[in-house]
């Protein structure tokens, strides 16, 4: 049977663990390392399909316990899917759902059998389990479904870290079992474990045994400090399979990105770019530049010299400053067309450096320039 999503390895980098790939899915091909731009509810905040395509941006993820709760995913299904619901022709990933029930719910009990939780919109009680994200994610029509996991708060408890693990495991295992179409929609993996060595790698021994066509890396960017995060990638990378991708998730500020791909990772997203548009920060090559700052008002210059996107082509630091502060819907809408374009480029020249196999000389320069020169 074919295999609905594929790694094409292209190059691995002499410089460094890094590495160039093509993920091959209905929908697409995805040149690695990318990042995928977060659409929670069927929708990346304030952009078009069309402004998404202009920055290139190869795939984006959606979540499925937000479009299980509204609109439904049945009303997704009824309307062909996710990709004609939201008129996006590209590759889409969506997550288990099990992360958001975690981060969103209050109320919430873990058995075996599931995860019973009350909506954070009308405190409805809905339960959802590996049968249910399948189901869900079958229903949307993703190219990427994620199995439905358990990501431990930080710090845990190794016991707790241990226990969580397996039944993640027996999970990913019942998730498997439930997956209506293999040849369409790729199923991913998830490798939990914590801050512990042991515990990754069994975490990443049990379930790289069952096959899936890529695993992620799970339970980090959730409050642990950046070395601790680049840590366990230091000895989680190795663990998965060199010919499928390799997703970190939840992560992408700029220096967590290079280090990441540093580190062999592959696939990125996080909610950070267009999140922190919202308010007005906007990510510059010379560091976070928060435009509500009184020091922009009569700064007619572009957010950044450097960059080539629409806002930089075509308007100031003054005007979009103002535009915030008036809390004018198109001021975040530059400042998010401005976030995404800084991160999709910024993977396309580390996709470059890779290929120049010079990686860490472009992650020295990049970080003298953006402030993060720790060393
Ligand atoms: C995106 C796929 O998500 C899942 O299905 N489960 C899952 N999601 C996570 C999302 C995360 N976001 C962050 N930081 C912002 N850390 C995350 C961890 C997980 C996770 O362990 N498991």
């Amino acid at each position: 049977m074919t295999a609905a999503v594929t790694y094409e390895s292209i190059k691995t980098c002499k410089q460094s663990g890094a590495r160039l790939g093509r993920v091959h899915t209905p929908h697409g091909v995805i040149e690695t390392p990318a990042f995928m731009p977060v659409g929670t509810q069927a929708t990346v905040k304030t952009m078009s399909p069309e402004e998404l395509k202009t920055m290139d941006a190869q795939i984006i993820l959606s979540n499925t316990y937000h479009l299980f709760i509204r609109p439904g995913h049945e009303i997704v299904k009824d309307a062909g899917g996710l990709h004609k619901f939201m008129n996006w022709d590209r590759p889409i990933l969506t997550d288990s759902g099990g992360f958001q029930v975690f981060s969103l719910s209050n109320m919430r009990k873990i058995t075996e059998e599931g995860v019973t939780f009350k909506s954070h919109l009308n405190g409805d009680k809905l339960f959802l389990s590996p049968e249910k994200a399948m189901e869900i994610q079958n229903a949307l029509g993703s190219d990427i479904m994620m199995a439905f996991d358990e990501c431990p708060p930080f710090p845990a408890e190794y016991e707790y870290v241990k226990k969580s693990l397996e039944r993640t495991t027996r999970w990913a295992e019942r998730c498997l079992q439930s997956h209506a179409r293999p040849q369409d929609q790729g199923l991913f993996a998830i490798i939990q474990g914590g801050m512990h060595e042991d515990l990754r790698k069994l975490s990443a021994e049990q379930l790289t045994s069952m096959d899936f066509p890529g695993y992620a890396i799970g339970g980090l960017s959730v409050g642990e400090p950046k070395h601790l995060m680049y840590e366990v990638l230091d000895y989680t990378t190795p663990l998965m399979p060199a010919n499928k991708p390799r997703y970190l998730m939840g992560v992408g500020s700029p220096d967590a990105l290079i280090e990441g791909a540093i580190r062999g990772i592959d696939m990125f997203d996080c909610v950070l770019p267009t999140r922190i548009a919202r308010n007005g920060t906007c990510m510059t090559s010379s560091g976070r530049l928060v435009i509500r700052n009184a020091k922009y008002a009569t700064d007619f210059g572009p957010l950044d010299a450097k960059c080539s996107c629409y806002t930089c082509t075509n308007y100031s630091r003054a005007y979009i400053r103002h535009l915030i502060k008036a809390d004018e819907t198109f001021g975040i809408r530059l400042t998010t067309i401005h976030n995404l374009h800084f991160l999709l480029q910024l993977m396309r020249e580390v996709r470059e450096a890779i290929k120049e196999d010079r990686l860490l000389d472009f992650r020295d320069t990049f970080f003298a320039a953006y402030g993060l020169n720790d060393n």
